[in-house]
């Protein structure tokens, strides 16, 4: 049993974490039909195209600042009520503006919600700024110049999601010296829809301290070696990396393989709902499906925390707690 386990979530999407009663709530609330997206209480979707396309229905749903306090808090909450510490949100102001939400409304929105659920529970957040990467280069840049200029408190990372078999790391590398020369921590969706290449492309170009699942790195020995070596850190996702059929099941994911070549792994959820899983859930499975013992699994934990994009102080606070 890992419930009581102390918990790190470093890779959970805002939007996705959504639950589907609230989504259908506030599709109510709009006057959107709920079925064309949510069916017996489940998000529709059957591969990656569909599940994008299954995010931004449910993103569309948010569409104000209130509505995006209620997401965060009411995520926040869910995740403190299962000792988790600490979790790092991405946000994608990209799809606030797709409702007319300004980023200030939107960046707002949720730090009301982190703040509410801070006091509520003691649970410490941050966000991580959302480059699409099927919205295309220019759009990423943009968005890049954007973070690096925008000065907000729980504002500590970038990352790069969406469409990995849309264009080459090198098309967005640009957008990665801008904010690694604002001081952003910087981690890069990789390794998930594409083979080893594409982890190989990351860290050549975009040198990350962490990659956003990573797990096709495994089909290239010497990128497994190259990744233990520096250190970079995999945020790995076993559910949706289950779900979205990167791997047929749980016996060919590579985790303990990552893991037992020295790799620095931690356990995170992705979209939640949309992959019937939790964080608590995913402590679960590394237990139940991998068979790590409760020390190798809080092992993990320090690894997230180590890798946080937090100001030392904080760091030292959270690790403390573990
Ligand atoms: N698993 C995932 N991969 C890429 N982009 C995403 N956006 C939300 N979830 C994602
Ligand atoms: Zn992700």
């Amino acid at each position: 049993m890992t419930k009581h386990l102390k918990k790190a979530e470093l890779h959970v999407h805002i939007e996705g974490a959504a639950p589907p009663a609230l989504a259908y709530r506030q599709a109510e609330k709009y006057g959107i039909d709920p079925a064309t997206f949510i069916r017996d209480g489940a998000y529709i979707w059957h591969d990656f195209t569909s599940f994008i396309t299954a995010y931004d229905h449910v993103a569309s749903v948010f569409r104000s600042s209130e509505d995006y306090a209620a997401l965060a808090e009411v995520y926040l909450l869910e995740l403190a009520a299962e000792d988790t510490i600490y979790a790092e949100l991405f946000v994608s102001p990209d799809h606030g503006e797709a409702v007319g939400l300004s980023p200030d409304e939107y960046i707002g929105g949720l730090a009301t919600g982190m703040e509410a659920a801070k006091a509520k529970t003691g649970i410490e957040s941050r966000m991580i700024i959302i480059g699409e990467r099927h919205l295309g280069p220019e759009n990423v840049l943009n968005r890049a110049k954007w973070a690096a200029h925008y000065s907000h408190p729980l504002i500590t990372g970038f990352n790069m999601a969406g469409e990995e078999r849309m264009n080459r790391v090198a098309d967005y590398s640009a957008a990665f010296d801008i904010v690694r020369e604002a001081g952003l921590g910087i981690t890069i969706h990789a390794g998930e829809l594409c083979g080893a290449f594409s982890v190989a492309d990351a860290l050549d170009l975009v040198k990350p301290s962490r990659i956003g699942h990573g797990v096709r790195a495994i089909e290239d020995a010497d990128l497994v070696r190259r990744l233990a070596d520096l250190g970079t850190v995999l945020e790995v996702c076993p559910g949706s990396n289950i779900a979205l059929k990167v791997f047929p099941d749980f016996k060919s994911h590579p985790l303990r393989q990552f893991r037992d070549a020295g790799v620095r792994v931690c356990l995170n959820s992705d979209d939640p709902p949309f992959f019937h899983t939790s964080l608590a859930r995913e402590y679960e499975i590394a237990s139940q499906e991998f068979g790590f013992t409760d020390d190798e699994i809080n092992a993990m934990t320090r690894t997230a925390l180590e890798a946080a994009f937090v100001d030392e102080e904080t760091r030292a606070i959270l690790l403390a707690k573990l």
